[in-house]
């Protein structure tokens, strides 16, 4: 709804009150159209002003119903009425004018922020584009290479920056609402035909078909097959060739394709399952509304490879004091420099000054004895991180946290090597740490609620989706990673090549196939952690491909045998023109070395195409999330998404591999599934899980009503 008044006598004040964004709902919208009727028809009122109740303009279109047909005003005519209105309209914009937010503020005459308020046109990342008239007012008020940049991209700006961009007409540091109810009276007797932005031309560009060509190729690259990115694009071109009425056709037609796409549906899901995962819970009952967290002033970062470099960027960018520690004197004094310049980059792009004196270097341990939490970074060793974990039980004071940024370690080993088991979580960050979004917080089984509470803040205050996940190996992210990395190793096996099998998945919008990213990752790592799991020795009398008595693919150690290590040796999946060279070539090597590996083992080559690749590497991937869910170590199909989309470059518009797995439909998943585990049985991973079938049996139910199916939680609080 929105509510009325009369201020300083002449101004009527129109407040849009839908907590906690003012999302323009039906009865938000019914009630602009009621108190701008009242205020126009009021012959005591000179001018208007729009704000939001509570600090914040208008998050934009209430997003909760788009699933459901449109009641009350529709937004484009809501917003021509305010444009032609025959008084002055001013915004004042405080918080937020996001998307049908901006695009309120846009028919408004004149637009006042806070130097703090974040402006944008976020449309693009729920699979939309500004479908209220923002693609063809925001290009005429500050021109096509600007609006191309905001709209495509999404990015929020500062009020300050929206001044310099021409977007707004004056920034405050003071009460926007006053200022611009000062405003709006001093242009009371100013009429605002000329005010109207719907009436702009657009600015000229000496070569709109280049800077068009330009933004069009950018866009597609980075969309990795969205649809929302180049129909923005499609839009503001409309904007700038076409008159005012018909732009505005364009943008419909476009938008009505958008609006009912399988895309806009899953990024939506996507916007709202980050926001479920912070409402985690435990199987012990115990939930995010009633644990409070732990205060973190202070915090020792231990090991300063890249993890913890970043890891100690991000502490001190959200505000915490930092130790960071690392005994190698040279190492240390690498680390600081790497720190601090990463800090005063991040400073610059903010706009504010470094806090380089929020982080101070150890080489020793001592200062754990005074911090409120600890992040462990060292080597992937569960021997050292246990030494690790015992020395820091004894040093710590009472209550210090312990957290340990293992990538799938098991933490409850961690936790019995301390007297306070309780008091270990595992924060396993994703590289670079300062950069990426997501965060696993991994409970133990003796973990406290109040450790991950905290932990779970934490990662809120350093900007993070923090996902609470239980413990097992690879907790969720990079036990889903297990089964898919097989599929792709056992389809070279039987007869493809890694620039195929990056092609699909590239296709299907992965920023890199699974090949690409293992060379960029080092084909090492893994190859120690197999190691480590035993996973290297070939049984006497067992074929090489058989391991623990499941298929196994040799294929990653024998490369690693010879030292192709990825991009960092110059050779592995591809070859490179250097070490550390960036550019992937199909490598004739590999080829001859996967024929001579076939004929060894006696193995035919066949024709494996598009389907095959896709369904065996995703559904094997989603039959994991099934068994992750049915295990309880996810709290529901949400978390899993996230982790993914935000962590493992799972393209968005797919709204994440179980959303994905609702779209294809169970039953294909299923059949999928049953089809290539007869074709292989000796492979686990391919065999269907019972939540899958379960789910199937009951209907194939939407992904919200998965949880339903899910073993209930046992209290045990
Ligand atoms: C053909 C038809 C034509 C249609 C016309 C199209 C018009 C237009 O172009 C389309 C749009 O505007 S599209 C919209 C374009 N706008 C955007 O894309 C902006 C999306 N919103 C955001 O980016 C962030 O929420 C803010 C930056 C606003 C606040 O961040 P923060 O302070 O960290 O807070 P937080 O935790 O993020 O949110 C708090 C609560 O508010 C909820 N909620 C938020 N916005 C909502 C909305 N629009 N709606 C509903 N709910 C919304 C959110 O779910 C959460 O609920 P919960 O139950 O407590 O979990």
């Amino acid at each position: 709804m929105a509510q009325y008044s009369r201020v300083s006598g002449t101004v009527g004040l129109i407040t849009l009150l839908n907590p906690p964004v003012n999302a323009l709902s039906a009865a938000v919208r019914q009630g602009i159209v009621d108190t701008l009727d009242k205020a126009l028809s009021d012959r005591k009122v000179k001018s208007v002003v729009i704000c939001g109740h509570n600090g914040k303009f208008c998050g934009g279109a209430d997003i909760r119903e788009f699933s459901s047909p449109l009641t009350g005003p529709p937004l484009i005519p809501l917003i021509q009425g305010v444009e032609s209105a025959a008084k002055p309209v001013v915004a004042a914009i405080d918080g937020v004018a996001l998307g049908g937010g901006l695009e309120l503020a846009l028919g408004c005459h004149y637009r006042i922020a806070h130097s703090k308020a974040r402006l944008g046109l976020p449309e693009v990342h729920l699979g939309l584009l500004p479908g209220a008239g923002g693609s063809q007012r925001l290009p005429r008020l500050i021109g096509v290479p600007a609006a191309l940049d905001l709209i495509t991209t999404g990015r929020h700006v500062t009020g300050a920056e929206a001044l310099q961009l021409g977007l707004v007409d004056k920034v405050t540091d003071r009460n926007t609402v006053d200022e611009a109810v000062k405003f709006a009276l001093s242009v009371a007797d100013q009429p605002p035909n000329s005010r109207r932005v719907s009436t702009f031309p657009c600015p000229r560009h000496p070569d709109l078909d280049a800077l068009f060509e330009g933004a069009m190729q950018r866009v597609r690259q980075r969309a990795r097959g969205a649809l929302a990115p180049v129909a923005c694009v499609q839009a503001i071109r409309a904007a700038a060739t076409l008159p005012y009425a018909q732009g505005m056709e364009r943008e419909r037609e476009l938008m009505a394709t958008l609006f009912t796409s399988g895309q806009a549906r899953a990024q939506q899901y996507h916007f709202f399952a980050q926001r479920a995962v912070g409402r985690w819970s435990m199987p012990s009952g115990a939930r995010w509304d009633t644990t409070k967290p732990g205060a973190v002033h202070k915090a020792m970062v231990i090991g300063l490879g890249t993890m913890g470099r970043g890891i100690s960027v991000a502490l001190v960018q959200a505000g915490v004091s930092v130790v960071a520690m690392e005994t190698n004197e040279k190492q240390l004094m690498e680390a600081k420099q790497a720190i601090s310049s990463m800090l005063e980059r991040g400073a610059k792009r903010r706009g504010v000054a470094p806090a380089l004196d929020k982080i101070r270097y150890s080489w020793n341990m001592e200062p754990a004895a005074d911090v409120d939490l600890v992040i462990e970074a060292v080597f992937e060793d569960m021997a050292l991180k246990k030494k690790l974990f015992q020395q820091l039980s004894a040093l710590c004071k009472p209550g210090t946290f312990l957290c340990s940024n293992t990538s799938g370690l098991d933490v409850d080993q961690l936790a019995s090597e301390t007297r306070h088991p309780e008091l270990v979580v595992g924060m396993h960050f994703f590289a670079p740490a300062h950069v990426m979004k997501l965060l696993e917080v991994v409970y133990g089984s003796r973990s406290s609620p109040q450790a991950v509470a905290t932990a779970m803040e934490l990662g809120k205050r350093m900007g993070k989706v923090s996902v609470a996940v239980g413990n097992c190996r690879g907790f969720v992210g990079n036990r889903m990673l297990k089964p898919y990395l097989e599929q792709a190793f056992f389809l070279l096996e039987e007869g493809t090549t890694p620039e195929f099998v990056d092609q699909v998945l590239e296709e299907f919008g992965f920023a890199m196939g699974v090949f690409r990213m293992s060379d960029l990752s080092g084909l090492d790592v893994g190859w120690r952690v197999r190691k480590a799991d035993g996973l290297l020795n070939v049984s006497e009398g067992h074929s090489a491909r058989i391991r623990q008595g499941c298929r196994y693919s040799p294929l990653g150690d024998l490369l690693c045998e010879q030292g192709r290590f990825g991009q960092k040796t110059g050779r592995g999946w591809y070859q490179y023109d250097k070490p550390g060279g960036r550019v992937a070539k199909p490598d004739p090597w590999l080829h001859g070395f996967l024929e001579k590996f076939r004929t060894q083992h006696g193995l035919v080559a066949h024709r494996i195409d598009h389907q095959e690749v896709l369904e065996r590497c995703l559904y094997a991937l989603m039959n994991e999330g099934f068994r992750i869910l049915e295990d309880g170590i996810a709290a529901g199909p949400e978390d899993i998404d996230v982790i993914y989309v935000l962590g493992y470059s799972w393209p968005p518009h797919r709204g994440g591999p179980m959303f994905y797995a609702g779209m294809v439909g169970l039953q294909k998943v299923l059949e999928r599934l049953e089809h290539y585990h007869q074709e292989h049985p000796d492979i686990p991973s391919l065999k269907p899980c019972n939540l899958l079938r379960k789910l199937v049996v009951n209907g194939s139910p939407p992904v919200h009503k998965w949880r339903e199916f899910l073993k209930k939680p046992q209290s045990q609080l």
